[in-house]
C-alpha cells in the first residue's frame, strides 16, 4: 500500500494537471496497463504533442518587409551579390529587367539591370549589362522566405547604383522594402525554422574561422548534430518527468510497489547517465574554445637561452629582438602563428634564473619580469622549456647543458599538475655530438631530476632551416619541435566520445563547437539532475528505492528545469528568452548575413 500513502500525499489536482503535459504514453501504456484503462489517454496524447511542438511561432509573415543588402564585402572585387529576401522579389525583378522573361526557380539569368525610374524608355540608365539572377521560391530559401539574389561587377559604383534602385523598385517603398539590419537574412532563416539557435551560432564561428581546425569545428557545429543531440537529451528529460509524475498522479489507487520501486531506479540511472554526457560535453567545449581562442604556448628558459630567437623563426619575422645581453625580454612579447591548422598564441617571455644560480643579484625590475613569465608560463596550455647547450657557467658536466634549477622547480611543479611542457634543447649547433648523443643523457638527468620521462627535442636557430649543409640539427631541429607541438595540440583538443554512435563517421566531435552560452546552460542542467539524484538517491544508497520516502514532486520539479536548461539551447525556450539570446548572437553578425 506504499503508493496508495503516496498517492495520497502528492496526488493533488495541480500536480495531476501538470503530469498530463508530459507523460510519455507508450511506456508507460506497457508499464501500467490497469492505470490507463482508466484514464483519459487520448488527452495525454494531445497535451503531449502541444508541448512537443514548442517551437518558436515568432515566424516573420507575409506582411515584413522585403529586406536587401550586399552580401559580400564592400569593397573592389570581381563580383558583389546582393541579396534580397520578402515577398516583393519578383517586383524587385520585374522592374530591373522590365520585359525581361520570368525566372525560373533555382535557374541562373543573365540580365541587363536597369534603372527603375527612368520608365524603361530609350533614355533608360542601365546599371549592370551582365548581371546574373537567381530567384528562389519560399519556403525551401536560406531565410524561409522568396530571395532572390543579383551577382553584379563589384565596382564599388555598381554597387551603390543596385543598392539605390533596389527600394524605387515598387511604389511606396519605405514600408515594403528596406536595407537589411545586421544579421537580419539568418535571424528570419531563424524565425521560420531554417536554423536553430545552435546552428546560428556556428554560422557565427564559421564566418569567423581562421585556422583549418577553426574552419572544421564550425563546420561540424552547423551540421545539427549538437541540436539533435540536445533535443534527444530533452525529450528524454521531459519523458522521465512525465513518468515519474504519472506515477504520482495514478499511485492514489493502483497497487504497483514493485514496479514503482524498478522504474525510479530505471529513470535514475537514465540521469546518471545523461549527467555523464553533459558532463564529456562540457569538457569538450572547453577544448573546442582552444581551438577558436587560441592554444597558449609560453617559451620559457633562463635569460639568453635563445627564447627569442626561436619565436622569430617560428613566426618567420623579427617578431622578438634577439640580443646576445642577457635579459633582453623584460615583459610578454604575444605572437599568433597557425601551427599545423591550430590557432596559436606564443609568449615569448622574460628570462628566469635564481640569484644563487650564478651568484649575481636580481634588480626590482627583472624580478617583476620573472613574476610575469612565471603567471604567463601557469595560464599557459603547453609550456616549451629551452635548455641551451653550453652556457659555461652553468653547464652540466655529463649532458654540456645549462640546466637552471629555478626552471626546474618550476617545470616539476607545472608537470605535477598536468601540464604539457615540452623540452627543447637550444644552440644545440655548439655541440660537436650527434642528436642521439646529445639528447639521451639528458633526458635521463631530466627525469631523474622531474621524477617523469620526458621528451627533449634538440634545435638551432641558427641559419637557414632549409639550408642542408648545416648539421643534421640545424636544418630539422625546429621542424621537428613544431611537429611534435602538433601532436601534443592535437591531443590536448581531441575530443572525448558522448554517445556510443557519436563521432562513428564524423571527423571531428560536435561537442566541441558548444559556445560559451551553451555550457553555461548546460551546467545548470547537470546541476538540476544531480539535485534530482539526490533526491533519489539516499533511498538507492539505504538498498532501496522506496517510492514512499521520494519526494516524487521534487524531483519531478529538477527535471522540468533541467528540460527548460536544453529548451534555452535550442531556442524552444520562452520567447523572451529567444530574444535576448539572439540580439547577443546577432550582435557580432555584419549586415547581409
Ligand atoms: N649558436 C647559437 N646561438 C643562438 C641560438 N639561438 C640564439 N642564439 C644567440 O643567443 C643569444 C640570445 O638569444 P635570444 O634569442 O635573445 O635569447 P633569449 O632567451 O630571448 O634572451 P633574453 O631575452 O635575455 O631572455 C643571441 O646572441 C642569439 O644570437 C642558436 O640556436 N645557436
Amino acid at each position: 500500500m506504499r503508493a496508495v500513502r503516496l498517492g495520497l500525499k502528492l496526488g493533488c489536482k495541480t500536480h495531476r494537471a501538470r503530469c498530463y503535459v508530459i507523460a510519455k504514453p507508450r511506456s508507460i501504456l506497457t508499464q501500467y496497463k490497469d492505470v490507463t484503462a482508466r484514464h483519459e489517454w487520448s488527452l495525454v496524447f494531445a497535451r503531449c504533442s502541444s508541448l512537443a511542438s514548442t517551437q518558436n511561432s515568432n515566424g516573420y509573415s507575409s506582411q515584413s518587409p522585403t529586406i536587401y543588402a550586399l552580401s559580400t564585402a564592400s569593397g573592389r572585387a570581381a563580383i558583389a551579390i546582393v541579396r534580397c529576401s520578402g515577398n516583393l522579389c519578383l517586383e524587385i525583378y520585374q522592374a530591373l529587367c522590365p520585359g525581361a522573361p520570368p525566372l525560373k526557380p533555382r535557374r541562373a539569368a543573365l540580365r541587363t539591370l536597369l534603372d527603375p525610374t527612368c520608365g524603361g524608355g530609350k533614355d533608360t540608365e542601365v546599371i549592370d549589362s551582365q548581371a546574373l539572377l537567381l530567384y528562389f521560391p519560399s519556403p525551401n530559401t536560406t531565410t524561409g522566405e522568396d530571395v532572390l539574389e543579383i551577382h553584379i561587377h563589384g565596382g564599388p559604383a555598381i554597387i551603390k547604383a543596385l543598392l539605390r534602385a533596389i527600394p524605387k523598385c515598387v511604389p511606396l517603398s519605405q514600408s515594403h522594402i528596406r536595407y537589411a539590419e545586421p544579421g537580419e537574412f539568418t535571424r528570419r532563416a531563424f524565425y521560420n525554422n531554417r536554423l536553430d539557435l545552435t546552428q546560428v551560432e556556428a554560422l557565427g564561428d564559421i564566418l569567423s574561422a581562421e585556422t583549418e581546425q577553426h574552419r572544421r569545428l564550425a563546420v561540424s557545429g552547423m551540421s545539427n548534430t549538437l541540436n539533435q543531440r540536445y533535443r534527444k537529451w530533452r525529450t528524454q528529460l521531459l519523458c522521465a518527468r512525465g513518468e515519474l509524475e504519472a506515477l504520482i498522479d495514478f499511485a492514489e489507487d493502483q497497487h504497483f510497489d514493485e514496479s514503482a520501486e524498478d522504474f525510479v531506479r530505471s529513470i535514475s540511472k537514465q540521469i546518471r547517465t545523461l549527467v555523464s554526457q553533459i558532463n564529456k560535453t562540457t569538457a569538450n567545449a572547453a577544448k573546442g574554445e582552444l581551438l577558436r581562442h587560441g592554444i597558449k604556448i609560453a617559451l620559457l628558459g633562463a635569460p639568453n637561452a635563445g627564447k627569442s630567437s626561436l619565436l622569430n623563426r617560428i613566426v618567420g619575422r623579427e617578431a622578438a629582438i634577439v640580443s646576445s645581453e642577457a635579459g633582453t625580454t623584460r615583459d610578454v612579447i604575444e605572437v599568433n602563428v597557425d601551427i599545423g591548422g591550430f590557432f596559436c598564441k606564443f609568449k615569448d617571455l622574460a628570462g628566469i634564473r635564481s640569484s644563487a644560480t650564478d651568484n649575481s643579484t636580481i634588480g626590482e625590475i627583472e624580478q617583476e619580469g620573472i613574476n610575469r613569465a612565471k603567471a604567463h608560463a601557469r595560464e599557459a596550455d603547453i609550456v616549451i622549456a629551452l635548455i641551451p647547450f653550453g652556457q659555461d657557467q652553468k653547464s652540466d658536466d655529463n649532458t654540456g647543458l645549462a640546466f637552471d634549477l629555478e626552471i626546474l622547480d618550476f617545470v616539476k611543479q607545472e608537470l605535477q599538475e598536468q601540464k604539457r611542457v615540452v623540452f627543447a634543447m637550444s644552440k644545440s649547433d655548439l655541440a660537436n655530438q650527434s642528436a642521439g648523443e646529445l639528447v639521451e643523457p639528458a633526458k635521463l638527468y631530466l627525469q631523474n631530476t622531474l621524477g617523469v620521462a620526458v621528451n627533449m627535442i634538440p634545435i638551432s636557430c641558427l641559419g637557414d632551416g632549409d639550408d642542408t649543409a648545416q648539421s643534421e640539427i640545424d636544418s630539422r631541429g625546429i621542424q621537428g619541435l613544431l611537429d611534435h607541438l602538433t601532436r601534443e595540440i592535437s591531443e590536448l583538443t581531441a575530443a572525448e566520445q558522448i554517445e556510443e554512435t557519436s563521432s562513428a563517421n564524423q571527423s571531428i566531435d560536435a561537442s566541441l563547437g558548444t559556445t560559451q552560452r551553451q555550457q553555461e546552460l548546460l551546467k545548470q542542467c547537470a546541476a538540476a539532475l544531480q539535485e534530482f539524484l539526490q533526491i533519489i538517491h539516499p533511498n538507492e544508497l539505504a538498498g532501496t528505492t522506496d517510492t514512499d520516502e521520494i519526494d516524487v514532486v521534487l524531483a519531478a520539479e529538477k527535471l522540468r528545469v533541467a528540460a527548460d536548461c536544453l529548451a534555452k539551447i535550442t531556442g524552444q525556450g520562452e520567447s523572451g528568452d529567444v530574444e535576448e539570446v539572439l540580439g547577443v548572437v546577432f550582435e557580432k553578425f555584419c549586415v547581409g548575413k
